[in-house]
């Protein structure tokens, strides 16, 4: 296994976010020490979960702008993505029940952990906490949307599971926790 020291980290830009540039030893396992230096984005870690109704066969999903698509082939700019959110200084699970009813309007009450992710290895220091929940229509408290504030504006989409599937192959899902989650509920047999 690789030995790794980091020897110097630069700070590019703390802006929203914080993008670091880091120097660091690579000593191979033949004992040869390469020096490295990579960009670090670091945006915190997220939660995401799926919420699925097993009656109904339908899972919770939400629509919303997201400009880094936008400038990237995107055309509206708009993804369809699993309610999701970012930990701030919440533990995964709270944070995920917190996000759940402020972009959906459901209050649920069970929620199960899947597994958890690094998204973007290469670049982004950020690791997702997956989880699934089951939801009913007595749990919806308001009409969720998003933090006014935060210029959030999210749609709340309720959708047949066969056809959230299709949407992926047909490319009207592209955002891979949502493909993620998706893909799980089916090969679990959940709905
Ligand atoms: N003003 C400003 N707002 C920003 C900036 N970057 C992000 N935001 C806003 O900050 C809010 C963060 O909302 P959350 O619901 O907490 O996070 P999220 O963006 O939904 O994050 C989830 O999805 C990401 C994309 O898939 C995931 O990377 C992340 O882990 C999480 O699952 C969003 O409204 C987003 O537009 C910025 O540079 N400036
Ligand atoms: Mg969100």
């Amino acid at each position: 296994m690789a030995q790794i020291k980091i020897t110097q980290s630069e700070v590019l830009s703390d802006n929203w976010y914080v993008l670091r540039k880091i120097t660091y030893e690579y000593t191979q396992a033949d004992g040869g020490v390469q020096i490295h230096q990579r960009e670090a984005y670091d945006r915190g870690n997220g939660a995401t979960i799926l919420l699925y109704n097993k009656e109904a066969g339908t899972v919770i999903l939400t629509r919303q702008f997201r400009l880094p698509t936008y400038v990237n082939g995107n055309p509206d700019g708009m993804m369809i993505e699993a309610c999701a959110g970012l930990l701030d200084q919440d533990n995964p699970e709270d944070c995920i029940r917190r996000e759940t009813e402020e972009e959906t309007g459901y209050k649920i009450t069970e929620i199960q952990k899947v597994f958890e992710a690094y998204m973007s290895p290469g670049s982004v220091t950020e690791i997702l906490y997956f989880f699934i929940a089951a939801y009913a229509k007595s749990m919806k408290v308001s009409d969720g949307g998003g933090v006014e504030h935060e210029q959030e504006n999210i749609e709340v989409l309720e959708i047949p599971i066969h056809q959230a599937l299709q949407m992926i192959q047909s490319g009207e899902i592209k955002d891979a926790k949502t493909i993620m989650l998706l893909q799980h509920i089916k090969l679990q047999g959940i709905l």
